[in-house]
């Protein structure tokens, strides 16, 4: 298993696929990105901070790690607390409040490669999952019209209520794994982020598919990924079109 690149791979070798979704399925790692933009924005944030130190992690632990890089430690404080910048839970929380608010102002869409390949998998009965950090997986699928394609969804929500460790950790790729009924020895992990390619490869799966929205090829390999794509509409037979 080890030679295999974009050009060898096919969907059908596979047991089942588990999907990220902000940054696979659907563009919303730009409106992550963005939000987390203006919450940091007193900090000379940049795109490189979002890539390297939150892209992926669940939302307290990248204002953590994000907080680390600047040498700033804050109290976790309570997910209940109302969004500010005293706490962890608050900086999270206020962050957010501007997700949900360009997500309901500008919607979203599935990116086309992403749809085709949903639909190649669908027509071939190769079982799939989304596995996402985000505890907004279930309103971004309804947003993007795909409220009813996944019937497993390990998100940031079941993580929290189970007390899983987040990615990079392979847990919740291993819980979607388990409840689709699939080895992972012979599944695909699809991520673009560089803690998620990390969990795919922690987690002992057969293929680990990187997709650069802007992580880059070189770094995406370096943290686990099998071989990388631009967009996974290069993956789809006679199709190289996005
Ligand atoms: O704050 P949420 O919606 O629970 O999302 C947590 C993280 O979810 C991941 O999927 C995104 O890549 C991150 O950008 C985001 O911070």
């Amino acid at each position: 298993m080890d030679e295999i690149s974009a050009t060898t791979f096919a969907w059908h070798d596979y047991e089942g696929v588990l999907f990220d979704l902000d940054g696979v399925i659907t563009p919303t790692a730009e409106i992550h990105e963005h939000a987390w933009g203006e919450l940091f924005a007193a900090f000379d944030y940049t795109e490189a901070d979002y890539l390297r130190y939150i892209d992926g992690k669940p939302r307290y632990d990248g204002v953590r790690s994000f907080l680390a890089s600047r040498d700033i430690v804050l109290p976790d404080g309570d997910p209940l607390d109302a969004p500010g910048d005293s706490t962890v839970s608050a900086l999270g929380n206020r962050k957010n409040a501007l997700f949900n608010h360009i997500l309901e102002r500008d919607g979203i869409a599935p990116y086309p490669g992403s749809q085709r390949t949903l639909d190649l998998l669908a027509d071939a009965g190769i079982p799939s999952a989304i596995v996402s950090s985000s505890k907004n997986a279930v309103p971004v699928l309804a947003a993007a019209g795909l409220a009813d394609r996944f019937d497993i969804v390990i998100d940031g929500i079941v993580a929290a209520d189970l007390g899983l460790a987040g990615k990079p950790a392979p847990d919740g790729y291993l819980l979607g794994a388990q409840r689709l009924g699939v080895d992972p020895r012979r599944t695909v992990v699809v991520e673009d982020a560089t803690s998620g390619v990390a969990a795919g490869r922690n987690g002992g799966f057969a293929v680990t598919i990187g997709v650069d929205r802007g992580a880059g090829h070189a770094t995406l390999l370096e943290h686990g990924a099998t071989f990388v794509v631009d967009d996974l509409s290069e993956l789809l037979p006679g199709d190289s079109e996005s």
